[in-house]
């Protein structure tokens, strides 16, 4: 298995793109409308955030979860005990955002947001007549005006050489909601599992955007589309004095969206919290 690049602007991207994405669980594009400059800003900017102490004025809030999570709360992944090496701050347009940060990442948010919507009608597409009957409403109305939606920008820290035994920046992992749109990270690291059961990297030119599936996609496909598991794992050499950025949007339906005979989005979400011992 190998992940290839396809170029957002050739005839054939929607397809190529939904047969990856089938085939590996990802789908890494090139050519894409995302502004680049944009994102190297963000990098940027929030570099200097999480270098600074006024991040611990924005400690997250456990009933909204918008704000600061430090390195010692951060998550554990599902089925683990170590801790993953990063610490992160969530973004939600109707959440605390430093003034400072405000325009640059909420334009991200929604530049973001518009191309998601259009990769999932690439999906509804390209999904096959018995497996889209089961789709409750459109896919991108999913996600319109979802309140749900969370931009979750990671700053995993230099090595310092006392982490703890077995940790990794984040452990192996599904991500729980619909679909993941990510730019390339600034530092490479973010590996996925094939189903040799082999890690391959997921190719992180900069300006490449990588989309993933998540649980709630596999749930409202059947396990069509399969939601692959992933992990960034840690730097080795001279670049274990970096750090390293990253710009997850992980798109969530509506609460009340019908994903299964089973679950809601929100039914399904409030189980996987639970599981986690977030909430
Ligand atoms: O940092 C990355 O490249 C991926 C992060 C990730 O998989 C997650 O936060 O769910
Ligand atoms: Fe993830």
């Amino acid at each position: 298995m190998k992940l290839e690049t396809i170029d957002y602007r050739a005839q054939d991207s929607a397809q190529r793109f939904v047969e990856s994405l089938r085939e590996t669980g990802f789908g890494v594009l090139s050519n894409h409308p995302i502004d680049k400059a944009l994102v190297d800003t963000i990098y940027e900017e929030w570099q200097a955030f999480f270098n600074s102490d006024e991040k611990h004025d924005y400690l997250f809030k456990p009933e909204t979860h918008d704000g600061f999570f430090p390195a010692d709360v951060s998550e554990t992944a599902k089925g683990h005990t170590v801790k993953d090496i990063k610490e992160y701050y969530h973004v939600y347009p109707w959440g605390r955002i430093p003034d400072s940060l405000r325009e640059n990442i909420l334009r991200y948010y929604q530049e973001a947001n518009a191309l998601a919507e259009e990769l999932l009608g690439w999906v509804e597409a390209h999904t096959p007549a018995e497996v889209a009957v089961n789709y409750s409403i459109a896919l991108p109305k999913m996600i319109e005006n979802s309140h749900k939606t969370l931009l979750r920008i990671l700053h995993y820290p230099p090595m310092s050489g006392d982490e703890e035994l077995g940790a990794i920046r984040a452990a192996a992992h599904e991500d729980i909601n619909l679909l993941t749109v990510l730019p390339a990270a600034n530092e490479p690291g973010l590996q996925v599992k094939a189903k040799s059961g082999e890690w391959l990297d997921v190719p992180s030119d900069f300006g490449n955007l990588i989309i993933n599936i998540g649980d709630m996609l596999q749930e409202a496909s059947g396990g069509y589309f399969p939601s692959t598991t992933h992990r960034v794992v840690n730097p080795e050499g001279a670049d274990k004095t970096r750090s390293r950025i990253s710009l997850p949007l992980f798109l969530h339906p509506k609460p009340e969206v019908v994903l299964s005979e089973r679950y809601t989005a929100d039914s399904y979400l409030m189980e996987r919290l639970r599981e986690l011992g977030v909430i």
